[in-house]
């Protein structure tokens, strides 16, 4: 069954006397505990489709459904709920608060949700146990990785939106990261949404959404996505 769905959305940028379709009349959909991966060139819609699914931003036309719930019919105090216990976000540069520990990091967001994993659990869950009362400035770029999806993780999120998060990480770390991510989605049942612009990275997915010019290009299911382990770039 669909969890997250796109019924004909559009999203129109105005600035001046310009209009900008960033999203064009889409439709697709994922399910529940997907682990996909959202692909286009730049300018292809990419960012602007996780902004909408987060609660970030309106859609111009259309319904999104997650859970059987029409987010575009929310007012800004329901989508404030929305973000803080439906969606988990993980960024390219962590945006981790730099005067806080590790561990500081991950508690603050546990205790705006109302979730079922501890933020001990969370950073068990990442492998960063030992160095939970280090400071970012002490940590690796996949260490403060593994923070951010620690923080996104103890919200027990039904969806995590991850925008290129491997993409200031050497490849290793960079797998290291994926499979985390992948071992989530299968633990705790997490629909885990990927942006990126490595081709390579849809190997490992079980849904494959192509963006071109606004529009879906394609949508791919695999019945046996790789393991991390098994992709090379
Ligand atoms: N706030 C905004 N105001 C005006 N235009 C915008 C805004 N945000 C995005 N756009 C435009 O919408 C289109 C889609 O942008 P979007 O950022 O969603 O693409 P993307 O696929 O994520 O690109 P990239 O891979 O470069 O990050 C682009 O033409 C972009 O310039």
């Amino acid at each position: 069954m669909s969890f997250v769905e796109f019924q004909g959305v559009t999203k129109i940028y105005k600035s001046g006397d310009a209009t900008i379709k960033a999203l064009d009349n889409i439709h697709f959909s994922f399910e529940k505990g997907s682990f996909a991966v959202i692909l286009g060139p730049s300018g292809s819609g990419k960012s602007t489709l996780l902004n909408l699914l987060g609660g970030m931003d309106f859609a111009s036309e259309g319904s999104i459904l997650v859970n059987e719930i029409n987010i575009t019919k929310m007012d800004k105090g329901q989508l404030t709920l929305y973000r803080r216990n439906d969606i988990g976000f993980v960024f390219q540069f962590y945006n981790i608060l730099p005067n806080l520990t590790a561990y500081e990091n991950i508690d603050m967001a546990y205790r705006l949700s109302k979730s079922s994993i501890s933020s001990e659990e969370a950073i068990e869950a990442v492998g960063l146990k030992h160095r939970m009362n280090n400071f970012p400035s002490q940590l690796s770029g996949g260490e403060l990785q593994r923070v951010s999806i620690a923080r996104a993780l103890c919200k027990n999120p039904n969806i995590m939106l991850c925008d290129e998060p491997t993409g200031a990480l050497d490849s290793e770390t960079g797998k290291m990261i994926l499979k985390i991510l992948q071992e989530m989605s299968a633990k705790y049942n997490t629909t885990v949404i990927i942006v990126t612009h490595n081709a390579v990275i849809a190997d490992i997915a079980d849904t494959v959404l192509r963006l071109k010019d606004g529009k879906v290009e394609s949508v791919v299911k695999s019945d046996n996505p790789l393991k991390v382990e098994e992709v090379e770039w």
